[in-house]
């Protein structure tokens, strides 16, 4: 499985947002980090990926035009977390998670054995209950990030997924994320603003900078102090701890 752009653009509201981005393929197994300023265009070739927002040029998941599948197959093959959570719902969470299993083709039976395992994975059953309606919006971005995993689909797009999430859940998210992307061998784009989330969890960076790729590779080779400077114009570095770990720190502005 592998994840194929190319000269994808996209306009709207009568700019351009994506500006003919090509990359290499995206790997299966492994983590993408998508990263760049706000208004970078990360949110839209998420949206463009997962059919929400038209383009033009091309962009395959294994040699399969992902215009050109029909609705109910994209759902089957691509899952989704947008960075607008899902508004609360009389449904409970159960519920939530069977509905989008079954909106993606599993039977009864096969969404019920999928949302169960899902919750007991993430140590969410005590939420399983729960109205949607009556969660933290921590506990519905762990919902909604529950659904989209529980369908295991060949592409995985997570828009800023840790973005209302304390540390504890952060690492519990991404680590089930990387075991599924793994066992499954799915390709996963993350659009992330934490750094050290992309240093320690993705394989790759990508670079977006006003609709263009600007930088694109492993993390620590990517995330250079020029390359701070110029795209987001902060003074940062990385480091390493004593134990090996690389860090990201963010000193200040320029002078
Ligand atoms: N529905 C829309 N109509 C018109 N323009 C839009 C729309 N959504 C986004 N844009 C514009 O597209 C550009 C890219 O926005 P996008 O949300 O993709 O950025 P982003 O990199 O995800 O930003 P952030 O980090 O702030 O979430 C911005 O200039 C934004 O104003």
């Amino acid at each position: 499985m592998s994840l194929q752009l190319d000269n994808l653009s996209v306009r709207r509201g009568g700019q351009t947002v994506l500006d003919g981005l090509s990359l290499p393929p995206l790997p299966a197994g492994s983590l993408t980090a998508l990263i760049g300023p706000n208004g970078a265009g990360k949110s839209t070739l998420i949206h463009a990926l997962a059919g929400l927002v038209p383009f033009q040029g091309e962009a395959s998941l294994q040699g399969v035009s992902l215009r050109q599948l029909p609705p109910a197959e994209r759902a089957r093959r691509v899952g989704l977390l947008p960075q607008a959570l899902p508004q609360g719902s009389g449904l409970s969470v159960y519920e939530f998670l069977l509905g989008g299993l079954r909106a993606a083709g599993a039977s009864a039976r096969e969404a019920e054995q999928a949302s169960e395992a899902m919750l007991a994975e993430l140590g969410l059953l005590p939420l399983a209950l729960k109205r949607m309606d009556t969660l933290s919006g921590g506990q519905r971005q762990m919902v909604a990030l529950a659904q989209a995993l529980a369908r295991r689909p060949g592409l995985l797009l997570l828009d800023e997924p840790n973005s209302a999430l304390d540390l504890h859940w952060q690492l519990t998210m991404l680590d089930a994320v990387q075991r599924v992307v793994a066992e499954r061998q799915a390709v996963a784009l993350l659009a992330l603003h934490d750094l050290n989330l992309a240093l320690r969890s993705c394989a790759r960076v990508i670079v977006l900078a006003g609709g263009r790729c600007r930088a694109d590779g492993p993390p620590q080779q990517v995330l250079s102090p020029s390359l701070l400077a110029e795209v987001y114009g902060v003074l940062g570095r990385i480091e390493h701890s004593s134990r090996g770990e690389a860090l990201f720190v963010l000193e200040r502005l320029p002078s």
